[in-house]
């Protein structure tokens, strides 16, 4: 007989149920909603500048399908405004919610949907971090973290709609994919020293999906960023997280340093230039190497310096002595150093991130 010990703990995966990834397809989500579950009516979420480019083309497409729909404009993701967008969306008796956006708005809609209990699906108008394809949801708070949430049941894109979006949003795209480098050998740490669970698959996934931006990073620079390759490799790693059932395999301490810049500066940066400065200090901790991750991040496009997204040095600084206390039950290489004041200043000179 096995004993209950003996026994191997149950491991969840929920992943997204459909992805379409196509160009000049907008035309074509209605016809995708339909074949995820029929709905008869929608609820959309997006903020201001997405609902300009894209609501006419959207609605358009809606109606071909003959699917009811109602806007619900995302502004910030402050409580407040998610509290009252969630009221509202709730009054819609929608069967379907949809997140339209950057990572705000496609955020905003996840939780919601989890909340309500309603089925969700993510249209990124931005490739600028992993969470189009992953059930994480940010959240704002003294020790800013992420929640699991649902997975997308779909994730719809229209690669023209990336390609034309602001360039840094895609360059910082590829920031959160290099940071599975880092993330991925604080995971293999934490399976080491912790026992804690680690899966294969899902964190070669994760490096796959880095590997292929350091590939070809020098074409990049040549011939410009290939938003096919990064929306891919965007939507493996989150799935790669849905394998893994936590953000591991994508988030080690260089988010840690990303989440701290975000508690210290707030709105200062974006998410993936934040950890992609983040990926190079850890990674010479880790002894990687390090000046290769400073390269690709040149040839992307991304910034590989404080200064480039209006970081005081200081900030940094405190950021790498306060960034493993936000998470201190995710075992990282932070754990295993004394971060005082003058190794932080040390860490971030030497990188020439300050
Ligand atoms: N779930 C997760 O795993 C993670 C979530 N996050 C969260 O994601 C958010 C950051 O996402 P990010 O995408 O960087 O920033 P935003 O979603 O704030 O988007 C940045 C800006 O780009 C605009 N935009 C997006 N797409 C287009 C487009 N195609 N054309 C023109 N403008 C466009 C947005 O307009 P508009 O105002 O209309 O939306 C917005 O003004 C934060 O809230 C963060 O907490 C961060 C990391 C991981
Ligand atoms: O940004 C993420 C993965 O790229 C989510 O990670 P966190 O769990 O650290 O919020
Ligand atoms: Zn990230």
């Amino acid at each position: 007989m096995i004993k209950n010990q003996d026994r191997m703990q149950s491991h969840r995966m929920e992943l997204p149920r459909l992805i379409e990834i196509g160009e000049r397809n907008i035309n074509d989500f209605g016809k995708f909603l339909i074949s995820l579950n029929k709905p008869k009516k929608v609820s959309l979420i997006a903020g201001t500048n997405v609902q300009k480019i894209l609501k006419k083309k959207i609605e358009n497409s809606l109606k071909t399908k003959k699917i009811q729909f109602i806007w619900h404009t995302s502004i910030d993701n402050q409580i407040k405004s998610l509290n009252q967008i969630q009221k509202d969306v709730k009054k819609d008796n929608s069967d379907l919610i949809a997140g339209i956006g950057g990572g705000r708005s496609v955020d905003t809609a996840k939780l919601i949907s989890y909340n309500l209990g309603k089925p969700f699906v993510s249209l990124p108008t931005a490739a600028s971090h992993d969470g189009m394809a992953s059930p994480f949801v940010s959240v704002k708070s003294d020790k800013p973290h992420s929640i699991v949430a649902t997975a997308p049941m779909g994730v719809f894109v229209d690669i023209d709609i990336i390609k034309k979006a602001p360039a840094k949003l895609l360059a910082s795209g590829c920031g959160d994919l290099i940071a599975n480098i880092t993330a991925v050998k604080d995971w293999q740490l934490g399976h080491k020293k912790k026992k804690e669970y680690y899966g294969r698959y899902a964190a070669d996934l994760a490096l796959m999906s880095a590997e292929i931006v350091m590939e070809n990073s020098s074409e990049f620079a040549k011939k410009g960023l290939d938003a096919r390759v990064i929306v891919e490799g965007l939507i493996s790693a989150g799935v790669a997280s849905c394998i893994a059932g936590s953000s591991r395999p994508c988030s080690g301490a260089e988010h840690l340093v990303s989440h701290a810049l975000d508690k210290l500066a707030p709105g200062i940066g974006l998410h993936g230039e934040k950890c992609g400065l983040g990926s190079i200090m850890i990674a010479k901790l880790q002894g990687k190497d390090w000046k290769k991750i400073v390269k690709t991040l040149k040839n992307v496009g991304a910034p590989t310096t404080a200064k480039q997204i209006g970081l005081k040095p200081d900030v940094i600084v405190e950021a790498l002595m306060i960034a493993q206390d936000l998470r201190p039950e995710r075992y990282t290489i932070l754990k295993e150093i004394k971060m005082t004041e003058k190794i932080a200043k040390n860490l971030a000179k030497s990188t020439s991130v300050i």
